[in-house]
Order: structure tokens, then C-alpha cells, then sequence
């Protein structure tokens, strides 16, 4: 779990009006659901979002052996004595702040009997363990994420959990958007990230072909930040787009490909 305290506010560059609705469902106490591609910046929103309107956040990485447990909190012997400990989901009711659920399907399932009397009217948070219930203030506010383009028929949300949730996809950002996210977060100038936003247009046309996922605005930024670095052109994009995004030769080969007919 992370919880960031800090009062500066990370740099978003929106590219709808996902922060109106993100405080407009903070206002109205109602969840959100942010749906879309690795890297493409749900993150990020979910921080600039808590800093703006001045909460605390606490982030949950899901994986497959979270459960309600991990949430809500357990007792832990320490120094000889058994003590109550809260998770991440109880922190976040207390303090009224907001939790962040990164991949929430990957999740165990009885992480939804978790979830359900918190994202509907009920709005509260059982904890067996300590016989106590609480209802959330009205600031609290759950966020869960997950990326479609990953599901299966096993990990998929119910119909039940997804239509507690305001929904938004996210996508990669535009060319333009895309570099000034690029520009701003390596500080490669916007004539040298132009081409690999280019780049990245072309590869994302590849994906569901021979990839399973197109290239993340996060990996374009790690080729910029190697290039701020003073490393070469092929080393960077070899390092932080060929390999990172296949382990097959041909589809490395047909990225190559691609960097050349980008680059000449
Ligand atoms: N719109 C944006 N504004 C500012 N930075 C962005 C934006 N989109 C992407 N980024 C940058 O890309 C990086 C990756 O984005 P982020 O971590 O938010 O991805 P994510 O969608 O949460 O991915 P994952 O699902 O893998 O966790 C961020 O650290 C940030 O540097």
C-alpha cells in the first residue's frame, strides 16, 4: 500500500473532462471506475485529483492474493500484545480520504462483499473482526481501476459490482497532448518526442495484431528520459519500447522496421 501525504500537485494533463466528473462524484459521494490501457495515465489522475481537493489517497496494487482481510485490516501481535491494525480501505473511512484500487479485478472475490455496502447508498464498512461498522464520511471517496484489454472470462467484474461505479475509459492521449506529457514529465524537447509519439501512433495500429498492447505513454517517457540522458536513438527505443512490449524476434524485428521508417 502507499499513502501519499504530499501537498504538491502532480502534473495531469487532462484530456476530456475527467476532473470535472472525478469532483463531481467526489461531491456526491459516488465511486468511480477507470477503465483502460497500461501506462495511459489512471494513476497519475487519481493523484493530481486527491491533491486538488486536498485528501489523503491510499493506493492498493491489487494482485491475485488480495482479500477483505489485506482492506480492512487485521490484529498483528506486537511487542507480546495483540493489536488492531487498519488496511488501507478502513484508513480511508476514517480519515475520509480516498482509495485508490489499482486493478481491482485481479482482486480475491471476497474483496466484493467488501466493496458492495461501501459503493452503494449504505456507504458503509463492516469489520467483523472488531464488531464494528462504519459509515463513511461524506468525503470519503473509492476509486477502483482495471484494464479491459486484460480481462478473461475469470477475471471479469459483475454486473454488480461494475453498475456501482461511475465509469470512464481512458485511452491513449492525443498526438499533441501526448507529447506535451512527454515534454513536461522528461524534459526532452518537443522536436525530439514528436517523432516518438509518431512512432508510438504507428505501433499502437499494431496491437491486437502482433501485440498484445500497444506502447504506454509511460514507456515513451522512459525512452525520453534515456535520450535527456545522452543516450543514443536505437539504445534508448531498443531499451524502453523493443523490449519491453514483445520477446518475439519477428515482432521485434517489425518494430525496427517501424523505427526506421519513422526515423529514415
Ligand atoms: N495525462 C497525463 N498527464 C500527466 N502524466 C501522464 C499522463 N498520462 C500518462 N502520464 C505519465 O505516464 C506515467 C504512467 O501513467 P500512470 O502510472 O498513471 O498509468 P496507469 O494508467 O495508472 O497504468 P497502470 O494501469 O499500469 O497502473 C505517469 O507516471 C506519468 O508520468
Amino acid at each position: 500500500m502507499n499513502i501519499a501525504t504530499t501537498p504538491k500537485l502532480p502534473f495531469y494533463q487532462a484530456t476530456g473532462r475527467e476532473c470535472d466528473l472525478f469532483e463531481t462524484a467526489h461531491d456526491n459521494g459516488l465511486p468511480l471506475l477507470l477503465k483502460g490501457p497500461t501506462g495511459c495515465g489512471k494513476t497519475r489522475f487519481v493523484e493530481h485529483m486527491a491533491a486538488k481537493l486536498g485528501k489523503p489517497l491510499y493506493t492498493v496494487a491489487c494482485h491475485d492474493d488480495l482479500s477483505a482481510a489485506d482492506l480492512i485490516g487485521r490484529y498483528l501481535l506486537k511487542g507480546g500484545e495483540t493489536v488492531w491494525v487498519d488496511g488501507p480501505v478502513t484508513r480511508a473511512v476514517r480519515e475520509g480520504g480516498i482509495c485508490y484500487l489499482d486493478e481491482v479485478v485481479e482482486a480475491r472475490k471476497d474483496v466484493t462483499v467488501v466493496l458492495h455496502p461501501l459503493t452503494d447508498t449504505r456507504r458503509t464498512l463492516m469489520i467483523d473482526r472488531t464488531g464494528e461498522e462504519l459509515v463513511a464520511p461524506a468525503s470519503f471517496m473509492l476509486v477502483a481501476s482495471y484494464n479491459p484489454g486484460y480481462q478473461n472470462v475469470l477475471k471479469r467484474l459483475k454486473p454488480s459490482t461494475r453498475q456501482r461505479f461511475l465509469s470512464i475509459s481512458f485511452d491513449f492521449p492525443d498526438a499533441e497532448t501526448e507529447i506535451a506529457v512527454v515534454t513536461s514529465e522528461s524534459r526532452l524537447e518537443p522536436g525530439r518526442v514528436a517523432p516518438l509519439v509518431r512512432l508510438a501512433g504507428h505501433i499502437r495500429n499494431l496491437s491486437g495484431m502482433d501485440l498484445e498492447e500497444g506502447v504506454s505513454t509511460r514507456l515513451l517517457i522512459y525512452a525520453a528520459t534515456l535520450m535527456v540522458g545522452g543516450m543514443g536513438l536505437n539504445q534508448a527505443l531498443e531499451a524502453a519500447i523493443i523490449e519491453p512490449l514483445s520477446d518475439e524476434p519477428d515482432v521485434q524485428q517489425s518494430l525496427r522496421d517501424l523505427v526506421s521508417t519513422i526515423y529514415g
